[in-house]
Order: C-alpha cells, then structure tokens, then sequence
C-alpha cells in the first residue's frame, strides 16, 4: 500500500525540480559573508563590540557557522532521485531561515540594547537590504520567501516604533515593506513562467526530436534514424566480433496496390506492413525496424545469419499466406527480402553493408518475388 508513494519518490526529479535546486543553491551560497560583514559594522558602530563582547561575539560566531553551513551543501545528488533533491531543498530552505531567524534576534537585540543612532541605522539598512536582495534572489517557494522577509524585516521595524522613532521613519519602512513584498510577488510570478517556457522549450524539443527519427505514416523509425543506428552497430559488431545482420524489405508490385485501391488503401497496406514487422522482430536492443522509404523496409538483427534468415522466411510466408482485410477491401500482397551479415573485412562502413542487402534484394525480386535471398549466396 505505501509502494506508490514510495516508488514515486525514487523516481528521478524533473528538469525543473533539477533546475530549482541548481539554481537555489547558486544563490545560497552567495549570501552569507554580507551578515558576517555587516553584524561586524553595526556592532562597531554601535560599541557593543566593547560594551557586550561575550554576545556580540557569540552572535558573529553563529553567523560563521551559518555561513560555513551552507557549503556544506552538495549539490545535485548522483540518483538525481526526486526524494533526494527536494530533501535537498528543504535543507537549504532551513539553514536560509535559520539565518534569517538569527538575524532577526541578533538586530532586535542590538536595537533594544544601544541608543546609539549611526548603530541603528546601519542595523536597519542591513535589515532592509537583506530583505530586498532576499525578494529578488529567492523566488522560488513563496511562502518560505515572505517568512525569510518577515524575520528580516519585522524585528527592525518594530524596533523603530518601539524605540519611538519618527513617524516618517516609520512610514517610509512600511512603504518600503509594501515594496519589497510586491516585488517578491512580481519575482516569484516571472520565476514560474521562465520554468514553464523552459518546460515548453523542453517538450518542443523533446517532440522535434522524436519527430526527426520517425516515420510520419508508420511512427516506426524512419530512413535517418537508420542510417544512424547501422553505422553505430556496424562499428559495434566491428569492435566486439558480435553478429549482425540486415534485411531489406520490398513489397513486391506496390504500385499496382495503389493503382487498384488507391493510396489510402496503399498507406493502410504500408501501415499494417510496419505493425506486424515490428511485431515479428521486436526491439528489447535485439533488432531496428525502420521505413526506409516508398514500400521499402530495413530490419537490423543482432543474430547469426541463419538464426535471422529463418525468422526472415516466416514473416515473409505469415504476410503472404492470408489477405489482408484494408477498410472492407481484401487484398493480396508479398514482400521479396534481401539479407546480408557484416562481414567486418568486406563491409568497411554502413554505406557497403547496405548496398550489399540490396543486392540480396535485386535478387529476390529477379527471382520471382515473395522470397528471401541472402546476398552472400550463390546464384
Ligand atoms: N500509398 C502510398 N504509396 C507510396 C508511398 N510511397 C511510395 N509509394 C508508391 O509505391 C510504388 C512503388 O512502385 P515501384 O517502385 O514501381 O515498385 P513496385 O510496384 O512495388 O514493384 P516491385 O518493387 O518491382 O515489386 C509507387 O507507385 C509509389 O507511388 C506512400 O507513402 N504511400
């Protein structure tokens, strides 16, 4: 029962769960020198660094290790799992808060504690600083961003209307809250539609991808794809002295197919031809089926040539044996198929394996049709 949750959470993260992380990351390790540099500034400023030094002390030490924790941090996990990337987000989120959080102490003690005025000004610009560059570089989850800004920000401002401070002070710092809680808004908005276009970009691509390799009519792999794929396994049979073989198929007198029943029934014919070539030689990495073009096919099998020649002879005796039933329409229809195994000494590139299948398959089609020649044989 728990198996579905827990099977989801192995799985591997999306891109964009990916690109949160890469890109939170980035900026937490950015940010924390500035608390060490500025706790170090108002304390001065504000002769804490003498009046309280345990405290003050204390305080810049924590900021240290807050500091030093977020390069702790690794970054994209090796599974890339998505249980593994969002634990790594919600670490990063809680050492992120956990700063804002002793920020939030560290100023409300330092404004409670000293009348000094250039102390609290420096405390309160710090204060108002961090928030904004918080609302600009951290985006990403909403409501933790306006809980970091709360801490940042809060602790200052109600320290001004505590301390009795002016109330055009106090105005302009609520303003400037408004502000800053906008432009977090107005981030995290633009954030979520740059991912989505990122998505969008991705699916494209993905598409045109898939697209590129796949044969319009039958949705098998098409002539490019091939091409690709023979070369690859050529130099792989060449390399590992594994067995390869190709097959090219024809369906024999096509034209008169169309020229009878027209191209719909001719396109339902080539369709049909795909499915069950497809079915007879399966992927699982054994064997390519692909559309080479018009009502020709190409099969590429990891197997010894006999091995390859009997499955070749039954489908082509399955395909000829029934008529085909195409929207009402019963026809007749065989295929001649030519066949070769790479030979690593006469077959140089993919080029000359296949110009060898076609001679195979000349021969097939010379021979009377409906048959399977391989060109190695002697007429
Ligand atoms: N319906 C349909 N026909 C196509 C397609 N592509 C090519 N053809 C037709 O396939 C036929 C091929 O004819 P030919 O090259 O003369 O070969 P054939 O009639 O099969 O004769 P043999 O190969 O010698 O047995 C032509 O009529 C092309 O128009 C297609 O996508 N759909």
């Amino acid at each position: 029962m728990t198996e579905g949750p827990h099977a989801a959470d192995l799985q591997r993260a999306s891109p964009r769960l990916q690109q949160e992380l890469r890109e939170t990351l980035q900026r937490f390790r950015l940010g924390g020198p500035f608390y060490v540099l500025l706790w170090g500034l108002a304390g001065t400023a504000s002769g804490l660094w003498t009046q309280a030094r345990d405290t003050f002390l204390l305080l810049g030490l924590a900021f240290v290790l807050v500091n030093l924790l977020r390069f702790l941090v690794k970054g994209l996990p090796d599974d890339a799992s998505e249980r593994a990337v969002r634990q790594r987000l919600n670490w990063i989120w809680a050492v992120l808060l956990g700063n804002c959080a002793l920020w939030a102490g560290a100023v409300s003690w330092l404004l409670l504690t000293t009348p000094n005025e250039s102390a609290r000004t420096v405390a309160a610009i710090s204060s108002y600083a961090f928030a904004t560059a918080f609302a600009h570089n951290f985006p990403m989850r909403l409501r933790e961003a306006f809980i970091a800004l709360g801490l940042l920000y809060l602790p200052t401002l109600g320290a001004l209307i505590v301390n009795g401070s002016r109330f055009e002070l106090v105005a302009v710092s609520c303003l400037y809250l408004l502000y800053v809680s906008l432009a977090l808004y107005r981030s995290h908005a633009e954030y979520r539609q740059r991912l989505d276009l990122e998505d969008e970009l991705r699916r494209q691509r993905d598409l045109f991808e898939q697209q590129s390799w796949r044969d319009g009519l039958t949705g098998i792999a098409n002539r490019r794809r091939f091409s690709t794929v023979l070369t690859h396994r050529c130099r792989q049979a060449r390399a590992e002295g594994t067995p390869l073989v190709m097959l090219l198929l024809d369906l024999d007198h096509f034209k008169a197919i169309n020229d009878r029943y027209g191209h719909g029934i001719g396109d339902d014919c080539l369709i049909m031809f795909a499915q069950r070539l497809q079915a007879a030689f399966p992927d699982a990495g054994q064997a390519l089926v692909a559309r080479l073009g018009g009502e020709e096919f190409g099969v590429l099998v990891r197997q010894p040539l006999d091995v390859v020649m009997r499955r070749a002879d039954a489908f082509r005796a399955a395909w000829s044996a029934v008529p085909l039933q195409l929207s009402g329409v019963g026809l007749n229809s065989s295929v001649s198929i030519g066949a070769v195994a790479f030979d690593p000494a006469r077959h140089q590139t993919g080029e000359a394996l296949y110009r060898a299948a076609d001679v195979g398959l000349y021969r097939a089609k010379a021979a009377g049709r409906d048959v399977v020649v391989c060109a190695d044989q002697p007429d």
